[in-house]
């Protein structure tokens, strides 16, 4: 149970649930190569059924955590954090990111784009569900938009969510980890007839790292 203190602590972003923390390469997306410290914290309602993750879905297991001890430890070894999930969107990330930037690091978010844009970005990478499409704060501020590939239809899923996000968001496919012997031919041929768009390669997975 959440006590009353909690609750105001959570509202404020000043505790958050966490998950895990790790410095790692970033696996996916523009950034991918570059060192980070990735922040997950727990928690999240769009239900993807091939996501990667899910015991991060639960935030009741994932403890509330002071952001002054994450910013210290992320400091210690890192110039970029990525704040992930879970879906880090349904917590007020404000205080977290203002303490980011304060102790230098880059502030990065992987997000759904689910829940109302909140905390000060610098690169914001949109990965746009069907389950729970993203929001207006989200779209406008995209800085990649990710389409997680399963299947021949999240093309024309990714061709609908390219025409709502902002004109500056790189635009790229990721195929679903399970799914790549099949999918990845698809994609190849799909980006070499429509070169707007890019690939993201789960890298980390290939190098076996967090
Ligand atoms: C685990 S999610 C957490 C952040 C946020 N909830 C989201 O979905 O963007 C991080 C990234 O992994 C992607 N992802 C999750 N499961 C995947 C899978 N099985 N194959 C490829 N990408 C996956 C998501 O689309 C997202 O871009
Ligand atoms: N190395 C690495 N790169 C990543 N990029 C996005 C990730 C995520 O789960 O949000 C992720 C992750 O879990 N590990
Ligand atoms: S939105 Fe992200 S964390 Fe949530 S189920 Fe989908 S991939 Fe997993
Ligand atoms: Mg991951």
């Amino acid at each position: 149970m959440t006590k009353d203190y909690d609750k105001v602590a959570l509202d404020e972003g000043r505790i958050l649930p966490l998950m895990e923390e790790f410095y790692t390469i970033q696996g996916e997306g523009y950034y991918s190569g570059h060192a980070a410290y990735f922040i997950r914290l727990g928690g999240c309602d769009v239900g993807c059924h091939w996501c990667d993750v899910k015991e991060s879905w639960d935030a009741e297991l994932h403890p509330l955590t002071d952001v002054h001890n994450i910013v210290a430890r992320a400091k210690a070894e890192a110039n970029l954090a990525v704040i992930t999930g879970g879906e880090p969107l349904m917590y007020n990330l404000d205080y977290i990111t203002s303490e980011l930037k304060k102790a230098g690091l880059q502030t990065n978010i992987e997000t759904s784009g689910a829940y109302e844009l909140s905390g000060d970005f610098d690169w914001i990478c949109l990965s746009p569900k069907k389950n729970k499409l993203p929001t207006q704060s989200v779209y406008d501020a995209a800085d990649e938009l990710k389409v997680v590939i399963y299947n021949k239809h999240d093309f024309i899923f990714a061709e609908e969510q390219a025409a709502r996000v902002n004109d500056n968001a790189l635009l790229l496919l990721q195929v679903e980890w399970s799914k790549r012997a099949e999918m990845n031919p698809l994609i190849v041929e799909y980006v070499k007839k429509n070169p707007q768009w890019k690939i993201s390669v789960q890298t980390h997975k290939y190098l076996d790292i967090p």
